[in-house]
């Protein structure tokens, strides 16, 4: 099964992957951050990278998918789709003027026909957060490359994601509002999402006691 978790920069998706992974005994496949070659040149100048850092990243994803494909008898949990690589990050860039007209028409061709050749995720998590939630945890794990996003920046990408997961119809989703929960230190909030998980695929029984 293909669990994938969605969210802007910040939400917390990384933490809650592994924290589902342990409880369910799934496994994480991780967004491509160590490693990447072009993410900090990108932060710095983005209209210079973007185009190379899309390339990166959907290659990365599509790798993913094409395993998770392959490995059918595990549960995998993706660490962000490929979906939000080109229907937030990119759509993004290409709005606001940070990547160009040829170079976006590109990505998108090379888009679709990955998509030609995958499958959605069977469950969607979103976690929705405000500015000032992403804004602190970027801040609390303090990545170099990071720690001057521009706030609207954010804000873009929360639009589109609200756009996106709104519009969304590949398979189920679940929303999950993380703005005043904390699901490491507080073990009801924690449960709270997983209850919402079984109810919504239904895998009581496969639960790791
Ligand atoms: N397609 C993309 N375009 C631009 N930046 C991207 C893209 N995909 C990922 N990133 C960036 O790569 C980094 C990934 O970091 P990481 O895997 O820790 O996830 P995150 O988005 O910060 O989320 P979380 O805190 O929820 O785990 C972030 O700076 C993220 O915005």
């Amino acid at each position: 099964m293909h669990i994938a978790i969605t969210g802007n920069i910040g939400a917390g998706k990384t933490t809650l992957a592994e924290k589902l992974a342990d409880h369910y005994g799934w496994e994480v496949y991780y967004e491509a951050v160590d490693g990447n070659p072009y993410l900090a040149p990108f932060y710095s100048d983005m209209p210079k990278w973007s185009f190379h850092l899309q390339i990166f990243f959907l290659n990365s994803r599509f790798e993913q998918v094409l395993k998770i494909i392959n490995q059918q008898e595990k549960t995998i949990i993706q660490d962000r789709t490929i979906y939000e690589d080109a229907y937030i990050f990119a759509q993004n860039l290409y709005e606001n003027g940070q990547m160009n007209e040829t170079d976006y028409t590109t990505y998108r061709g090379l888009f679709n026909t990955i998509m030609k050749a995958i499958s959605p995720p069977d469950l969607m998590i979103y976690l929705k957060a405000d500015i000032d939630k992403l804004t602190s945890q970027i801040k609390k794990r303090n990545r170099d490359f990071e720690q001057n996003i521009d706030p609207n920046y954010l804000i873009s990408l929360n639009k589109l994601y609200e756009g996106f997961t709104k519009q969304y119809q590949h398979g189920k989703l679940i929303e999950i509002d993380v703005n005043n929960l904390d699901f490491v230190a507080k073990a009801d909030d924690f449960k709270s999402i997983v209850d919402k998980i079984d109810r919504t695929i239904n895998l009581g029984t496969q639960l790791k006691i």
